[in-house]
């Protein structure tokens, strides 16, 4: 609701009241409407101050609305009544203005915010548009170019950037209300004519066609088929070129396209499955909102390769006293200068004076004594792990925790190695650990949940989105990477190239394809893991067993080329050709299409058609129904887990809403049926049977998600 107050004899205070973020809900619409009226009808007030309880001004329209049948005062109207109201409007901006919280600010006359404040109109991470008239209020404030930047990035600004841009008149340090109060009361009684941004002219934007054309087309690229980045510059484009009233009509034609689209749908699915996985269980009974974490101030890293350093910095930045331990004195040398480095990119990057980290070296284990938390990051090896379990065992304080960044050996047996397995979860981090997203919290069957519950607010405090998941082989995104990775290159067995897998999935919209990821990660990652698990044949037999491991389909594709030194980027070779080792820009290798073509004849196999559908299918069906297959064990506790996971650790397309979400998309029956289809064709492939959980979804009719 919003609450109407005299204050200063002549101020009309409006307090937005719907906690936490104060999102403009019907009741809290109505109750703006309702006080605007009794503010402009009472003599004694001069100017109106509007503002949000609890320190935040306004989180935009209420997102849990859409989808339901809209009551209670249209945004569009409200926001018009106050900006043609007779008496001063100001907005008292502390915390959030975004989206329709920024455009009720931009209705008013002026705007006021604090320091610390942000704002932005942040609709286009949400599938939307900014629907309130802010696509055509902001750029006629500030200009074609900024205003198309901010809708189309949704991008957060600081107070100081939007004073700069001209989006605020005023920043404050001090109590925001106050200065509003009081800036009102200085501008009341003047004329407010030039005070309505609706009627500005918009900033005549110089080859306004050309200026366009290149903005769209940057747009299109970086939106890999998200539709609402390209409306947004539609939006803009007609703030540019029409009057206001029909650039308004045009704003709402365009919204309209966007509201009801699947993409909306998957990526406000995706802003609160982000949150939802905040709210963790275990299959033993831990919670979140059960479990005490154990406080964390000193965090020790142990192993300082590039994950090593990684983690370390993300540590380093949250302001937390780091012990960084590596054994090999040359590794700890050049880890000490590219962590020093990677810290002042960061803090340039966030526009921050470099802090002074708080993080000492040692290459003697015994300097993690007094640490709370230990993250092991060492070679991926089971026996070295061990070997430094046992030692942490023995050096660790009583209570501290144990962590380890493997990404997919077993938490449980490395637990067995220390006298407290209560204590042992996985800290799963992504590459490269200070920028990515994801955190898997790894719980083997003995981890407490008060040792989840601890890794999981540190990830937190780190910026990270924490997921918690069950031990299993890959855990959760890895494990389900798997049949995915084994379907693309049964493709390519099959007649396909890399060059249409990559296509097919990068239309899709993943960053990058599987095979242009393989080579930027090193076939010989992989090749390493497939060699530890004695699936490795040097050379290759052509008999059936040739590609036959444990009674199902092999492809030993990857092995062949690491056997010929073609690791990827790093060789300068892989699937790709790249210039020089290191180099980036790949181009199709004539020697790997008559490397493929060789081994097909050799192995008896005739080459097919393959076409996009068919590479979609077998890759993402593959790794959906592996999806259904951890739910079915209690793996990841709900589909938003592993959504999160893919969509912040794999580049699953946001806008595509996590695998599990866009099989709820496709149709499960449909999904079913697919998998079916292609493991009848190929029934060595197990990966490609629908697993029970499925079936018993689509017999039943059930969906996994509420939305759909
Ligand atoms: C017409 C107009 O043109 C268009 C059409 C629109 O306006 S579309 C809407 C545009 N607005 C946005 O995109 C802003 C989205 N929100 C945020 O960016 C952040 O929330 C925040 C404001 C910076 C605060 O961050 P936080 O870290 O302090 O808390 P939190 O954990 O994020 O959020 C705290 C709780 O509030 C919930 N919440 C946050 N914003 C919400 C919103 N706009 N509507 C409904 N619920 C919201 C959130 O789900 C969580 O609840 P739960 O899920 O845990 O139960």
């Amino acid at each position: 609701m919003a609450q109407f107050s005299l204050v200063s004899a002549s101020v009309g205070l409006i307090t937005l009241q719907n906690p936490p973020v104060n999102a403009l809900s019907a009741v809290l619409r109505q109750g703006i409407v309702d006080a605007v009226e009794k503010a402009l009808c009472d003599p004694k007030v001069k100017s109106v101050v509007i503002c949000g309880q609890n320190g935040i001004f306004c989180g935009g329209a209420d997102i849990r609305e859409f989808g339901t049948n809209m009551r209670g005062p249209p945004l569009i109207p409200m926001i018009h009544a106050i900006e043609s109201a007779n008496k001063p409007m100001v907005a008292a901006i502390e915390g959030s203005a975004l989206g329709g919280g920024l455009e009720l600010a931009l209705g008013c006359h002026y705007r006021i915010a604090h320091s610390q404040a942000r704002l932005g109109l942040p609709e286009v991470t949400l599938g939307l548009l900014p629907a309130a008239g802010g696509s055509q209020r902001l750029p006629r404030l500030i200009g074609v170019p900024a205003a198309l930047n901010l809708i189309t990035t949704g991008r957060h600004v600081t107070a100081a950037e939007a004073l700069q841009l001209g989006i605020v008149d005023q920043v404050t340090d001090h109590n925001t209300v106050d200065a509003a109060v009081k800036f009102s009361q200085s501008v009341a009684g003047q004329s407010l004519d030039g005070r309505r941004i609706s009627t500005y002219p918009c900033p005549v934007q110089p080859n306004l066609d050309a200026f366009f054309e290149e903005a769209m087309l940057k747009v299109r690229q970086s939106a890999r088929g998200a539709i609402a980045p390209v409306a947004c510059v539609q939006a803009v484009r007609a703030a540019a070129t029409l009057p206001y009233a029909q650039g308004m009509k045009r704003e709402k034609e365009l919204m309209a396209t966007l509201f009801t689209s699947g993409q909306a749908r998957a990526l406000q699915y995706c802003f609160f499955a982000q949150r939802a996985v905040g709210r963790w269980s275990t299959p033993s009974g831990g919670r979140w909102d059960t479990s005490k974490p154990r406080p964390v101030h000193t965090a020790a890293v142990i192993g300082l390769g590039t994950m090593g350093r990684g983690i370390t910095v993300a540590l380093a930045q949250t302001g937390l006293s780091v012990v960084a331990v590596e054994t090999q004195v040359k590794q700890l040398t050049e880890a000490k200068q590219a962590v020093s480095g990677m810290l002042e990119r960061g803090a340039t990057r966030r526009g921050a004076a470099p802090t002074p980290d708080r993080i000492t070296y040692s290459e003697n284990i015994q300097a993690v004594a007094g640490a709370d938390l230990v993250i092991e990051a060492v070679f991926e090896d089971m026996a070295l792990k061990e070997k430094v379990f046992r030692q942490l065992s023995d050096v660790c304080k009583p209570g501290a925790l144990l962590c380890t960044n493997t990404s997919a050996l077993d938490i449980d047996h490395l637990a067995s190695q220390t006298r407290n397995p209560e204590l042992v979860v996985g800290m799963h981090f992504f590459a490269p650990a200070h920028v990515m997203k994801l955190l898997e919290v790894v719980y083997g069957p003995r981890s407490s949940s008060q040792a989840v519950a601890t890794a999981m607010q540190l990830g937190k405090k780190m910026g990270k989105i924490s997921v918690a998941v069950g031990n299993c082989r890959g855990f959760v995104g890895n494990r389900m990477l798997k049949p995915y990775l084994e379907q693309a290159f049964f493709l390519l067995e099959e007649g396909a190239t890399p060059e249409l897998v990559d296509r097919a999935l990068e239309d899709f919209g993943f960053p990058m394809g599987v095979f242009k990821v393989s080579d930027l990660s090193g076939l010989d990652v992989g090749w390493r893991v497939r060699k530890a698990d004695g699936m490795v044949e040097s050379g290759l037999s052509t008999g059936p067993s040739a590609r036959i491991r444990q009674g199902r389909r092999y492809s030993p594709l990857g092995d062949l080329l690491c056997e010929q030194g073609r690791f990827g980027q790093k060789t300068g070779r892989g699937w790709y050709l790249y210039d020089k080792p290191g180099g980036r820009v790949s181009k199709s290798d004539p020697w790997l299409h008559s490397f493929l073509e060789e081994y097909r004849v050799q192995q008896g196999l005739v080459a097919r058609r393959v076409d996009q559908q068919e590479v979609l299918e077998r890759c993402l069906f593959a790794l959906i129904n592996e999806g259904f297959q951890i739910l079915e064990e209690g793996i990841a506790a709900g589909p938003e887990d592993i959504d999160a996971i893919y969509v912040f650790g794999y580049g699953w397309p946001r806008h595509r809403g996590g695998p599990m979400f866009y099989a709820g998309m496709v149709g499960l029956a449909k999904v079913m049926e697919r998998l079916d289809h292609y493991h009848q064709a190929h029934p060595d492939e197990p990966s490609l049977q629908p697993c029970s959980l499925l079936r018993r979804l689509v017999a039943s009719g059930k969906k996994l998600h509420s939305q759909l």
